[in-house]
């Protein structure tokens, strides 16, 4: 919402400091000489994975070519040296509502300011590709703004832009081949390079990535080095924080001294911080199905955050599936070494995943890469690259062809890449290339169920421990959530905080809080807020969920919320003879809702791990100020007034 609305005119007077035109000393790629561009420059943003496995593909297609590519995260861009980008491939996904990824915000609000000159960008000739799901109401959004804003600003499209939709019958692939094709040809006779044949897909390319070895004796010097006037900005954003014990890894014997010292380092980007665990309890019934826990975390002193704010956790893998790897992939010897990645492509800095001081590859297989996730398209074709064995070569082929075959065997099932890995068992992942064939471990996102206020120097959460069944005979089980599960009170982890996308309003305008589920957490947050501002009053809690005595969360603090005067509407679905759910207890309060909505300009929150349920609870409001409810408007008039009312800031939701 914040981040996708016009630029306001208050911003126009320092709109153009961002694009510096004097400011060339950071630019990625220095025009040579002659002045031509030295490679292409591919700017992602990704909040899952697949925006970023889209710019590695581009980027190799180029390479294949024989021309250099350059992928930054659009977060770790500088926006000053756009102007100044030839050629430029911008690659983002869409999540919220139509919002742009977290990555792609400050970029994106930097260049929606009023005032910047409709020229600043001429210079810029760009190729965009935009991932998405048709599901969602906005399909792509985020590729379309972005698109839209590089021409208001004077840059050219070098190729027409393309859309990728999760849903279509091939997924991306569809759209994403023809453009990539597009793109290569349009791009490529303006980079240095032979005009040889491209190398073929099924072979190795030369590794982006050098692992250089670390003696003992310079493993400390290595880390000062990165303690010491680390340098803000893009390239080294990681810092190293020792481990505090509890959470050492112990479970390796055989680690020598020089793997001890480097494991007991954990990586972490700039703007994460450690918290203690303070609680982690189950608060579902014990023979409930469903393993809830209320998860509380102690930050340090004076850390606070505004109500509605996410908290995100940096899982890790376990210590077994990483055994599993190091054996399958005949690892084991290399797993302590210590070693510095370098990158070999000239401009290339280290994406945010990897760290930039000494590691080893237990920790980057523990912190870092993901073995879990379903492999997509790029992985079998790493596979096939890899693979000496007639058979296997024939099966990745099939897979790299046909995309429902992928749908089918990882997709769907989500069989993970270790899974994937012992399917294939005669091919396997050299040294030299695992850091480009695993992709990022991702930090998980939840929404901070307290009131900064409310509880000093505490983060709250509620959190499901994610586990069902496909058919594969191994239950699937969440990551993150298994991980933490298993963390004993006191472990030290680590954290970081992003801004609310929904926002409270004043405390004299009245609020409708929505949660189902774990959905009710971050209005729980809001109902504190409220409460402790004295807005009890104008505050109405929706909470839906099975049954009073198996989840129903934080029961103590309806009571006192509604002691101190705010409406807690309790949902059981299952309780009664009857099903009832969050819209017909709304639908009973119609004029109340009615009331509030029209004539006091409430707002109105939802939030719930369901798709339909945001749409029933709109209709549900729509009811109530209609003249079926309690207000005057037709049928037709209420729910273009509700939707205008979310379009607008008076009404947010979060599904997942
Ligand atoms: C919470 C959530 C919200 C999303 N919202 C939208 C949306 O509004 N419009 C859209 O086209 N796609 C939406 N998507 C689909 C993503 O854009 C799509 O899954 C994409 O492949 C993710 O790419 P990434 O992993 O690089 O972030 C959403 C996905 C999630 C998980």
């Amino acid at each position: 919402m914040v981040t996708t609305t016009a630029p306001s005119s208050g911003e126009t007077e320092h709109a153009t400091q961002h694009f510096s035109h004097t400011n060339h000393h950071h630019s990625p790629s220095p025009p040579s000489d002659d002045g031509e561009p030295q490679h292409v420059l591919i700017l992602y943003a990704s909040e899952t994975g697949d925006a970023q496995d889209v710019a590695e593909r581009v980027a190799r297609a180029f390479r294949a070519h024989h021309r250099r590519a350059v992928t930054i995260s659009m977060d770790a861009y500088d926006i000053a040296d756009l102007p100044h980008e030839p050629l430029l491939i911008l690659i983002t996904s869409t999540h919220g509502r139509g919002e742009p990824p977290p990555a792609m915000r400050a970029l994106w609000n930097k260049l929606i300011r009023a005032g910047l000159p409709t020229h600043i960008l001429e210079d810029v000739h760009y190729s965009l590709y935009g991932l998405g799901d048709s599901s969602y109401e906005r399909f792509c959004f985020a590729g379309k703004m972005l698109a839209r804003r590089m021409d208001s600003l004077g840059a050219r499209a070098l190729v027409e832009p393309a859309w990728g939709d999760e849903r279509a019958p091939d997924g991306i692939e569809e759209t994403l081949l023809p453009w990539l094709e597009r793109t290569v040809a349009a791009i490529a006779p303006y980079l240095p390079g032979p005009s040889c044949s491209p190398r073929p897909d099924t072979e190795l390319p030369p590794p982006i990535y050098q692992l250089e070895p670390v003696e003992e004796g310079n493993v400390a010097r290595e880390l000062d080095k990165l303690r010491v006037g680390r340098p803000e900005g893009r390239g080294l954003n990681a810092e190293y924080t020792d481990i505090p014990s509890t959470n050492a890894d112990t479970s390796n014997s055989n680690a020598n001294g020089i793997a001890k010292s480097a494991r007991a380092m954990v990586y972490h980007p700039a703007g994460w911080q450690w918290a203690t665990l303070k609680h982690n309890k189950r608060v579902t019934a014990p023979d409930w199905w469903q393993d809830v826990r209320e998860v509380e975390l102690e930050l340090a002193p004076g850390v606070t955050y505004p109500p509605g704010s996410i908290c995100a956790l940096q899982p890790r893998c376990s210590d077994t599936e990483v055994d599993t790897f190091l054996e399958s992939n005949n690892l084991e010897a290399e797993a302590d070494k210590v070693f510095i990645i370098r990158s070999t492509v000239p401009d290339q800095p280290l994406p945010a995943h990897l760290p930039s001081g000494p590691t080893t590859l237990r920790t980057l297989l523990t912190h870092h890469l993901d073995l879990r996730c379903p492999p997509r398209k790029s992985f079998f074709e790493w596979l096939r690259r890899l693979s000496k064995d007639e058979r296997e070569q024939e099966r990745l082929d099939e897979f790299i062809s046909d995309p429902d075959e992928i749908h089918d065997y990882s997709t769907r099932p989500k069989r993970t890449s270790l899974e994937t890995l012992a399917d294939f068992r005669m091919t396997t992942l050299p040294m030299s290339h695992i850091l480009e064939i695993l992709g990022p471990l991702r930090r998980r996102q939840f929404s901070i169920a307290s009131d900064s206020d409310a509880h000093p120097g505490k983060i709250q959460l509620l959190i499901a421990l994610v586990d069902y069944k496909t058919n594969l005979t191994i239950p699937r089980v969440g990551l993150c959530s298994s991980w933490l599960v298993t963390l004993p009170e006191g472990t030290r982890i680590p954290y970081t905080l992003l801004l609310p996308t929904l926002m409270l309003p004043a405390d004299d305008v009245p609020v409708i809080l929505v949660g189902p589920g774990t959905g009710v957490a971050p209005m729980r947050a809001f109902l504190e807020t409220r409460v402790r501002r004295g807005a009890a009053k104008d505050t109405v809690l929706y909470f839906g969920f099975r049954s009073r005595t198996a989840d129903l969360y934080f029961p103590h603090d309806w009571e006192e919320a509604e002691a101190a005067g705010a409406h807690v509407r309790l949902a059981p679905s299952r309780d009664g003879k009857e099903k009832v759910y969050v819209q017909d207890l709304i639908r009973e309060d119609a004029t109340m809702i009615n009331d509030w909505v029209t004539k006091r300009g409430a707002h109105v929150y939802v939030c719930g791990s369901t798709n339909s349920m945001p749409r029933a609870v709109r209709e549900a409001i729509g009811w109530c100020i209609s003249s079926d409810g309690a207000g005057t408007l037709s049928a037709a008039e209420a729910e273009e007034y509700v939707d205008a009312m979310f379009d607008g800031d008076r009404g947010g939701e979060e599904s997942w």
